[in-house]
């Protein structure tokens, strides 16, 4: 199966959120033994990840740099995030290939996704990143004029604007390297965002695209036949942090919306992830899955994790319209 797998910044810096770099490497390595073994199963895999919080650190080094070095400006952050993320992985994925005695060649790309230049993202940020802080140390940064969002219990983080994705520039590249057999690492960060002008030029703008709704994209683009959206939790969970919280295990498309639009998935968390999965099936893939890291193995098949499965298209049947599961049931998980 090719396997379009999404990790978030909690498989990427560690459990307390820390983004050391020790913290880092740690998770980056730990998350590449689970790839390894997806690897190993003989699964083509595709692999995008967040930037939330080393984006936002950049972003802070800059600013307090700024007599001293040019800063630069957020679309540089996220091109620099790219870089030191994929050699992060490249090095740890090579090395749990090895391990199992796996000979695959790993490419991580720096990846450019265009965003509309008049996208409402741009004056309404939703897009968290950095570190959280108490109220009481972030108060004199909202003071100064930043932007800064209650997130509940790990505090307050700082907000950025965060267009759509509409394409992914380098998708043409990805399919040839895919083909050849590279495991290719792509739009992390949710991708450069950058727009086009009249003339066809390229040039960045400072945002960050949420990695999720990019990887619903890409997964699309490479013809995936599973978009896998690794975190922290086991299941997407309905009336979350209520004593009637309710995991969801395979829902259909309808079902998955419905609850969707009731409102249980919090903005900047779940709430992107369960769009990305709702669009990458919408628009025609097979399946998509939210799950913790350790369980992408049993993800892929649909046997664990919130599935919302597609409804494949039998020659009987060239609409599509065959039915999907009327109920959430609860699947192995
Ligand atoms: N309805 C929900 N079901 C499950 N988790 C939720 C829900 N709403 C919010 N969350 C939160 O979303 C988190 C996962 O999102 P996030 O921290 O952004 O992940 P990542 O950094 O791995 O991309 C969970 O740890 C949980 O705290
Ligand atoms: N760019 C992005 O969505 O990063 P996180 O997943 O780390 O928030």
């Amino acid at each position: 199966m090719r396997v379009l797998l999404a990790l978030g910044g909690n498989a990427m810096t560690g459990p307390d959120g820390s983004a050391s770099p020790d913290a880092q490497r740690a998770a980056i390595a730990a998350a590449m033994e689970s790839v390894a073994d997806l690897i190993a199963a003989g699964h083509e895999v595709v692999i995008t990840h967040g930037n939330g919080p080393q984006v936002g650190n950049l972003l802070v080094k800059n600013e307090l740099a700024a007599t001293v070095v040019p800063p630069v400006s957020l679309d540089w952050c996220g091109a620099q995030t790219q870089a030191t993320i994929g050699f992060t992985v490249m090095n740890s994925l090579e090395a749990s290939l090895a391990r199992r005695g796996v000979e695959r060649p790993v490419a991580a790309i720096v990846t450019r996704t265009r965003v509309d230049v008049d996208d409402p993202g741009f004056t309404h940020p939703t897009k968290p990143v950095g570190r959280f802080l108490p109220y009481e140390q972030a108060r004199p940064l909202i003071e100064h004029g930043q932007l800064w969002e209650d997130r509940g219990e790990k505090g307050w983080r700082r907000i950025v604007a965060s267009p759509e994705p509409r394409e992914v520039l380098e998708t043409g590249t990805l399919l040839t390297l895919i083909e050849a057999g590279y495991v290719v690492v792509a739009a992390g960060g949710g991708g450069i965002p950058v727009v086009r002008a009249e003339d066809g030029t390229v040039r960045g703008v400072e945002a960050v695209i949420d990695k999720d709704l990019t990887a619903a994209l890409l997964a699309r683009s490479v013809h995936a036949d599973v978009l896998v959206i690794a975190t922290d939790v086991d299941h997407a969970i309905k009336a979350w942090g209520t004593p009637q919280a309710e995991e969801i295990g395979v829902v259909s498309l309808e079902q998955m919306r419905e609850i969707a639009g009731e409102g249980h998935f919090a903005s900047g968390s779940m709430g992107p992830k369960v769009e990305a999965a709702l669009r990458f099936v919408e628009s025609g893939g097979p399946r998509a899955v939210i799950t913790a890291l350790e369980q992408i193995d049993k993800a892929v098949t649909g046997s664990y994790g919130t599935v919302i499965e597609g409804r494949p298209a039998k020659p009987h049947d060239p609409a599509g319209q065959n039915p999907t599961p009327q109920n959430p049931t609860e699947n192995e998980g």
